[in-house]
């Protein structure tokens, strides 16, 4: 019997390539798929950044550095939309919220600052250096980069106009942390009608490792499809080159 296959938009009349994916494999082409870079901020990846000085290990970021750079350069030369997500607040932590937000009890951005004074205004501040994205990583033009200011991108950001406005139907995600933000914008995707698919190495994860095997287990039973690397640079690395 033939494995099915899942088609996010089946009207489509480009080419188009099978991903290798858990539970079924998925229908890609470079009109309706973006890939979506979550976070890939110092915050998140470098030491000295806000995750490091919460104290999560900041070590393991590193190695999904390359990974991302791989994915995003296959795409890029399919001619698929490619998405930087920055999360953070304005200097003067106005988006942050107030105490009347949970955002400001549960972030532990915040809590670390308040917690130790001579930390006020570095973390996760829209010009700041614990904002910007990896070195590593170079946007290039015609990336897209979308704000966001709370875990899920789709809440409060310009993200849902921009990939509606492109007929964008799939998402590949890639970033940290696959158990708050990349999870959190997977499933608000899949609750707006988008095909959320994981790289999973890719990703990297904040806490112990049950907590990836379960975010893990919530996309590929719940929310998505899980795929990994290798095999997203295969099937769109066969899609035809962009057109200059
Ligand atoms: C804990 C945390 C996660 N962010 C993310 N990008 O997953 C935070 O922002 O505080």
């Amino acid at each position: 019997m033939n494995e099915p296959i899942i088609d996010p938009a089946p009207s489509r009349s480009g080419p188009s390539v099978v991903l290798p994916a858990r539970p079924e494999a998925i229908r890609l082409d470079a009109a309706t798929t973006a890939v979506i870079i979550v976070d890939m901020q110092n915050a998140y990846a470098s030491k000295g950044g806000y995750v490091d000085e919460a104290g999560f290990d900041v070590g393991p970021a590193a190695s999904v550095i390359p990974k991302i750079a791989q994915v995003v350069d296959v795409a890029r030369a399919a001619g698929m939309p490619v998405v930087y997500l920055q999360n953070g607040w304005d200097s003067n932590y106005v988006e942050a919220g107030t105490p009347l937000s949970p955002n400001w009890h549960k972030s532990n951005a915040l809590k670390t600052m308040r917690a130790r004074p001579a930390l006020a205004g570095q973390f996760l501040a829209r010009g700041g250096w614990d904002y910007e994205l990896v070195d590593r990583l170079n946007v290039h033009e015609g990336d897209l980069r979308v704000h966001k200011p709370r875990y899920s991108a789709f809440f409060n950001s310009q993200l849902d106009s921009v990939l509606r406005a492109r007929g964008i139907r799939a998402l590949i995600f890639t970033g940290i942390a696959t158990n708050v933000c990349v999870e959190s914008t997977l499933r608000d995707g899949f609750h707006l009608e988008y095909f959320g698919v994981l790289l999973e190495d890719a990703v990297h994860h904040l806490g112990p490792d049950f907590i990836r095997q379960a975010s893990l287990y919530n996309v590929e039973k719940f929310f998505g499809w899980v795929s990994n690397v290798a095999d997203f640079c295969t099937a769109v690395g066969q899609l035809p080159p962009k057109e200059p």
